[in-house]
């Protein structure tokens, strides 16, 4: 299983600081959506130009434009971008025509998505790289939140997927044992103290 850290910072300056810790520890380096928002795609210039041996993701959230918006995130370094499920088949298959077309890849972020087992496999059969069985920071943050359902959906789906939703060292091999290709870990590495010994220790936990 590889383990993405979620880059859920709002400067560049800040997440090149972050990467740059963080880095021989992780596979996948994720550029969060309010990074995006806030800096643009020229963050994901500045993380592949400083990171090129790891896979740069690209944190989207594309709703329409499928194409034309991964074509300019895969044309600025990204390795990965992120479709959201609940959009029109139309725009994923856009998507992955912009993946083709620069030999990357799309990841669907199923957030949001009520069946994320049916959608997972209708997103893959459309050439998804893999599904992001996902609970956002405000669903995490809801009463009674429980990373299992998430985890079952995972297991039932059988297709690749990685999953997010608060992951931290107690619920990494949980996430292992479901059958994740990915485990993706935000606060729990930038929240941390040391984000370093953090992505090492989650690093560390994966068999
Ligand atoms: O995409 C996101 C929110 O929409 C986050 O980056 C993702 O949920 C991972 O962060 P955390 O581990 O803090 O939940």
């Amino acid at each position: 299983m590889k383990l993405q850290v979620a880059m859920d910072v709002l400067t560049t300056e800040a997440a090149l600081t972050l990467a740059a810790q963080v880095a021989p520890h992780v596979d996948i380096i994720e550029l969060g959506t309010p990074l995006i928002k806030a800096e643009g795609l020229r963050a994901v210039t500045a993380i592949k130009a400083a990171h090129p041996d790891k896979i740069v993701f690209a944190d989207l959230k594309t709703m329409d434009a499928g194409e034309l918006e991964a074509d300019i995130a895969f044309a600025a370094g990204a390795d990965l971008v992120t479709v959201l499920g609940t959009a029109g088949d139309s725009t994923i298959i856009g998507a992955v025509a912009a993946a083709t077309k620069h030999g990357k890849g799309i990841v669907v972020d199923l957030i949001g998505v009520a069946d994320k087992v049916t959608r997972a496999r209708e997103v893959t059969a459309l050439g998804a790289q893999f599904v992001e069985m996902h609970a956002g920071l405000d669903e995490q943050a809801e009463p009674g939140f429980s990373l299992a359902t998430l985890l079952n959906q995972g297991e039932t789906a059988k297709v690749p997927f990685s999953l997010a939703g608060g992951v931290n060292l107690s619920t990494i091999s949980s996430v292992q044992r479901a059958g994740a290709t990915v485990a993706v870990a935000g606060g729990a590495i930038y929240g941390a103290e040391d984000p370093a010994a953090a992505a090492a220790a989650l690093r560390a936990a994966i068999i």
